[in-house]
């Protein structure tokens, strides 16, 4: 009579178990309430000190009737009520460790089945269902665990990268808690993230005691339960008022075989208990994260280092002045330096034109980028496009190999192009493509490169008159300044001269070891009436000079003698040219020559440019006026 219900029980049990575990147990209720044609099925667990309703149809409350504590009481099937309640054996084998059984509860059965061998079918299908469940999670967590290492691999954030880790912990392995402990050795502590209830997320232990410091120790993994919860340390639980009932901790060894710290699960969801396949899980889980903390520490270290040399550079480069100029021109940068515009900077040489540059580069985000610089008059015109674009192997007879160009170099950051109007009209067409497309094709290549790269040009040359004479491209030049910063020579420049000079002078007395000495009203007076032709740079050297060869502690005028002896030039200058028109003419020219030369770091054919002249027509001036060249 009894064998058709139960058999069909069996195979609607069997049904339930193929698809999946999470409803199961309301499955499980639905077939035993047909079996049994009963009004209504419960399952509760004991859940001290209430129950807790796993299933019911139709629903169950969560406060069990009374036949379901008297069955666990009593450890057998008892009949209360209307009730019929049967203890069921906790699914998992005995690797999950002690249980409490959970209770099936049938209310008034029409169809009244042997309680023993219906609690044994449930408790078959139950465990079938426990172990597919297991096993695909199993397979489940390895296939997790893959994906998050590859997303682990991008993260330079180690904290952010232990929370990561953390909240997949919690998931895969279904407990409650899990926190990462970085060992710091030298300290003898444990620093442990997330932590939840801790104050910055973050908790400090002693590497000497409690699990995780037996953890880092041993190297062994550690596996504690309510039954032996002595092994918790329960300071820490006082302190951020969580009760620890079961812990899971293994060691967070580095490929190379470095510990770094430890890996800690904590209250074990459902079972309550952590089993020898958590550790097995968690072991190969640790050693993932460990591969991934490792990197993530390293990058961490090298973009800490790279941010203190940024800084460093950072704070070197400071635009002084209280000129109302310089003034403003500091608000400008400071509004255009995020604004990516480009920037064209005109001044006279040494007005401090690459220091607009520095400060447009480390005030804007592209600070930890690269900041490079051209001088166009300074590279010939043959080699200019190669150093700005780049080249392939054989483009040339000195391509030996592939070169990439100074715009790729300088991917990200800012690029200084100093002394543009010297460019070449091919160069000029060629920058104006690369601003316009923002690709560059290395010379003799066909590749298109992406760059992001901002473009600052500076000119000591009138470049729209350049423009109006046809020497620049008027599109060029309307690309480039976008927003033009113009910088007053020194002589223009007020009292700046005085607080400059005392910068500089400060600045060389301490990298030589001296007292800075002072400057005498008299040294002010000469500095403050100067015309200074090589502006801030002639003005920098002045001091250097003057910290080195003099020991006295106030600089007076004699002592700035040297810049009597120097070129002049503009209204009000003095002449330190001596003798007759034609031979002052002739040394004017020779030094102007030799300036232009010396500027162009020994390149004549840009020192030719920059004296409107072209290179076969300096040669012979220069030997018209006696001067050596290397031209035979
Ligand atoms: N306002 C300033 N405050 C402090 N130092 C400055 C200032 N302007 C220029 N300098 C210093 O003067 C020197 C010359 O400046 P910089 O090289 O920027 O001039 P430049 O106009 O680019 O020269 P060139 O035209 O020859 O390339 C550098 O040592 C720079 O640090």
């Amino acid at each position: 009579m009894t064998t058709q219900p139960l058999a069909k029980l069996a195979v609607d049990l069997i049904a339930a178990v193929g698809e999946g575990a999470q409803p199961f147990d309301a499955r499980v209720a639905a077939a035993v309430r047909d079996a049994c044609e009963a009004s209504a099925v419960g399952l509760w667990r004991p859940a001290a000190p209430q129950w807790r309703n796993l299933a019911g149809v139709p629903t169950t409350p969560s406060e069990p009737p009374e036949a379901v504590p008297e069955a666990l009481d009593a450890e057998r099937t008892v009949e209360v009520a209307g009730w019929i309640a049967t203890p069921l054996a906790a699914p998992g084998g005995p690797s999950e460790g002690y249980r409490q059984p959970d209770i099936l509860a049938i209310r008034q059965p029409r169809q009244r089945l042997p309680m023993a061998d219906l609690a044994a079918l449930v408790e078959a299908a139950r465990t079938a269902a426990w172990a597919t469940h297991h096993e695909a999670g199993r397979i489940e967590r390895l296939a997790e665990l893959v994906s998050l290492s590859l997303e682990w691999g991008e993260s330079s954030d180690t904290a952010a990268l232990l929370e990561r880790m953390a909240e997949a912990a919690t998931r895969l392995f279904d407990c409650d808690r899990a926190t990462v402990f970085l060992w710091n050795r030298s300290a003898g502590q444990l620093v442990g993230r997330p932590a939840l209830g801790m104050p910055g997320n973050q908790l400090t232990v002693p590497d000497s005691a409690g699990v995780v410091g037996r953890v880092v120790q041993t190297g062994k993994a550690l596996r504690t339960s309510m039954r032996d919860a002595e092994m918790v340390d329960r300071a820490t639980d006082k302190s951020s008022g969580y009760r620890t009932d079961s812990l899971l901790c293994v060691p967070l060894d580095a490929p190379g075989g470095e510990r770094l710290g430890a890996f800690e699960l904590i209250n074990k969801n459902r079972t309550g208990e952590f089993t020898d396949d958590d550790e097995r899980g968690l072991i190969e889980f640790a050693r993932l994260a460990a591969v991934a903390v490792a990197n993530a520490q390293q990058v961490e270290d090298l973009v800490w280092q790279r941010d203190s040399l940024v800084e460093q550079a950072a704070s070197d480069v400071r635009m002084l002045g209280e000129a109302p100029a310089i003034a403003a021109l500091r608000k400008t940068i400071q509004r255009v330096a995020d604004a990516d515009l480009a920037v064209l900077v005109l001044g006279e040489n040494g007005t401090g034109k690459e220091v607009v540059a520095q400060s447009l580069h480390f005030q804007s985000r592209r600070r930890n980028a690269p900041l490079l610089a051209v001088n166009c008059a300074a590279i010939a015109e043959s080699l200019l496009e190669s150093e700005l674009f780049g080249h392939e192997k054989g483009a040339f007879t000195d391509a030996r190999e592939s070169r990439a160009g100074k715009f790729e170099l300088a991917d990200g950051g800012t690029l200084l192009l100093d002394e543009i109007g010297d460019m070449s009209p091919g160069g000029q067409a060629k920058l104006l493509r690369v601003l316009e497309d923002k690709t560059v094709v290395r010379v003799g290549g066909a590749e298109e490169r992406k760059v992001d790269v901002r473009v600052v040009a500076a000119t000591n040359r009138d470049l729209a008159e350049r423009v109006r004479e046809g020497k620049f491209r008027e599109d060029l030049f309307y690309r480039l300044c976008v927003v033009t910063i113009e910088l007053p020579p020194l002589r223009d420049r007020g009292d700046d001269v005085i607080l400059l000079a005392e910068h500089f002078l400060k600045q060389y007395s301490q990298k030589r070891g001296r007292k800075t000495p002072k400057l005498s009203a008299t040294a002010k007076r000469k500095l403050t009436t100067h015309n200074w032709p090589g502006n801030i740079r002639e003005l920098r050297n002045l001091m250097e000079r003057v910290a080195y060869l003099t020991d006295e502690p106030m600089i007076e005028a004699d002592d700035l003698a040297i810049i009597d002896r120097g070129p002049t030039r503009g209204a009000g200058g003095e002449l330190a040219i001596e003798g007759e028109l034609t031979e002052a003419t002739g040394e004017f020219q020779r030094r102007l020559i030799n300036r232009e030369i010396e500027r162009a770091r020994g390149n004549v054919a840009a020192a030719a440019r920059s004296l409107g002249l072209h290179r076969s027509n300096l040669y012979r001036k220069m030997k018209q006026l006696g001067m050596d060249t290397d031209e035979g």
